[in-house]
């Protein structure tokens, strides 16, 4: 615990996206349960969203800013939340014409330390004041080392050919992105911020210009590749676990009773729950496939899903009767769900999603079956690690086609991992099992944090 004497105060500036602040929270809770202090600077609209997983407000103060509009986004526009993803590249423009609120607040408040994630201009503001910086990657050490480091070499015309090919040294071979899936790394050679910096050059910049690189994952997971990224930037590369505040027994959130009751009206492990993050917006035809999926599963499930592409409400999207046929068996929420609650409860027994790093790591922490449909490149990685080099998890397989899920492949990979007697379901139930014993047990997890610290006191000094 600190003391007065050794209590740190440290600012955190994530990157406006849900996937990235619930993080950054996360590990602020971590921080002030051992007495330090927080500063979080976020959006008006985050604020509010986030409010309730702040568990420690004493010592953790929300600090507001502004975000102006930008030519191109909606208005009101404050978090990835509110745009489609393919407007990200103008809310980063948004972002980066925060830098003199950042830089006053920061002046103000004088932190020992400031943490952010792709706000590349932060070490120079960070030097004129006198303070230490942190880049804290809420993404897995994984997407990082193949797509983001200095061997990559990334200029605006890289081919995709070029992306398939892993930087010189990477420490993996199987997880890489094969076929087209490198396609889906391209966005880093696209502008991504004022002046059209591209996302590559904005995050070796903030990974350069840091006093030491944070990254949420543990050794057990990805030594490898956090030893790589060390030795690409020559720097020490600080592991906070995955800052899943899982025993903060200070904050009991409790599940709604609407989910609660619905759920226990089902035995033990019988039902599937899904939801695919923060960002992610499907066309009205792929959100349609997943609802028949679970529907041709046979199994009682709860999808929670953003509405599709064209769609105001969830409810428009709905398949024709779907809500009468699944009755009594099947629900589908009208937004957000306290998905860290519904993995607590004994009658959910699977687990379909996306493979963000934040649902990864909450899958791997639950005792659910996992069921992966990854979308953006890092969830294609982090899909390779679960199912590929763990091998606790399956993938839904897609059409040669169209690369989306169909019904059928839904239904046979939910009944793979959850059917009595499937060899595949065992499987990966004894390697998740393992896995947590050795990689996932909560005192692990908070020695984690200890050493985070300590290595952090460190740098204080
Ligand atoms: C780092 C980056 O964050 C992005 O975030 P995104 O929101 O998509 O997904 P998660 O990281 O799972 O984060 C989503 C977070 O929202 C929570 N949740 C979600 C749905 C819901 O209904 N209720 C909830 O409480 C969930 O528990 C998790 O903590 C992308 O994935 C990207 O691939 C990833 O690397």
């Amino acid at each position: 615990m600190a003391t007065r004497s050794n209590q740190l105060h440290i600012a955190m500036f994530p990157w406006f996206a849900t996937g990235h602040m619930t993080p950054f929270l996360h590990l602020s809770n971590e921080l002030a349960k051992r007495d330090h202090k927080i500063t979080f600077l976020l959006p008006h609209k985050a604020h509010f969203q986030l409010r309730h997983l702040n568990h420690h407000p004493s010592l953790i103060t929300f600090h507001t800013i502004t975000v102006p509009h930008v030519e191109g986004l909606p208005l009101g526009t404050e978090t990835a939340s509110d745009i489609p993803i393919f407007l990200n590249h103008l809310l980063a423009i948004a972002m980066d014409k925060t830098r003199d609120q950042v830089q006053q607040t920061l002046t103000i408040i004088k932190p020992d330390f400031v943490f952010y994630d792709n706000a590349y201009w932060m070490p120079e503001i960070a030097r004129e004041i006198g303070i230490k910086t942190v880049c804290y990657n809420v993404v897995s050490a994984s997407s990082l080392a193949i797509a983001l480091v200095p061997a990559r070499k990334v200029n605006d015309s890289i081919t995709e050919e070029e992306l398939r090919v892993p930087p010189e040294g990477y420490p993996s071979s199987k997880v890489v992105l094969s076929g087209n899936e490198a396609k889906a790394l391209s966005f880093i050679s696209l502008p991504f911020g004022e002046g059209n910096i591209t996302f590559y050059d904005r995050i070796v910049m903030a990974m350069k210009g840091s006093d030491a690189i944070g990254i949420r994952t543990t050794r057990e997971l990805e030594g490898n590749f956090c030893d790589y990224i060390a030795s690409q930037y020559e720097k020490q590369v600080l592991l906070t676990g995955p800052v899943l505040s899982l025993d903060d027994s200070a904050f009991e959130e409790k599940l709604e009773p609407y989910w609660a009751d619905w759920l226990d009206g089902f035995e033990r492990a019988s039902v599937v729950f899904c939801a695919f993050g923060s960002q992610i917006n499907l066309e009205k035809a792929q959100f349609q496939e997943i609802l028949l999926g679970f529907e041709l599963s046979g199994l009682p499930f709860i999808v929670a899903l953003k509405a599709p592409i064209g769609c105001e409400t969830v409810e428009e999207a709905l398949p024709q009767g779907f809500e009468e046929r699944v009755k009594g068996r099947g629900k589908v929420s009208r937004g957000w769900v306290q998905q860290p609650l519904m993995l607590k409860h004994s009658s959910v027994g699977c687990f379909v999603n996306h493979c963000g790093f934040g649902s990864m790591w909450e899958s791997l922490m639950s005792d659910k079956q996992i069921v992966l449909v990854p979308h953006l490149a890092d969830q294609v990685l982090n899909t390779k690690l679960l199912v590929g080099e763990l091998e606790v998890a399956v993938e839904v397989e897609r059409g040669e086609t169209d690369g989306w899920i169909s019904k059928e492949s839904l239904s046979k990979a939910i009944r793979l991992v959850m059917d009595e007697g499937s060899e595949v379901g065992v499987r990966v139930k004894i390697n998740h099992a393992k896995w947590k014993e050795n990689g996932g047990t909560s005192v692990l997890i908070n020695a984690y944090i200890d050493k985070f610290l300590q290595n952090l006191q460190h740098f204080s000094n």
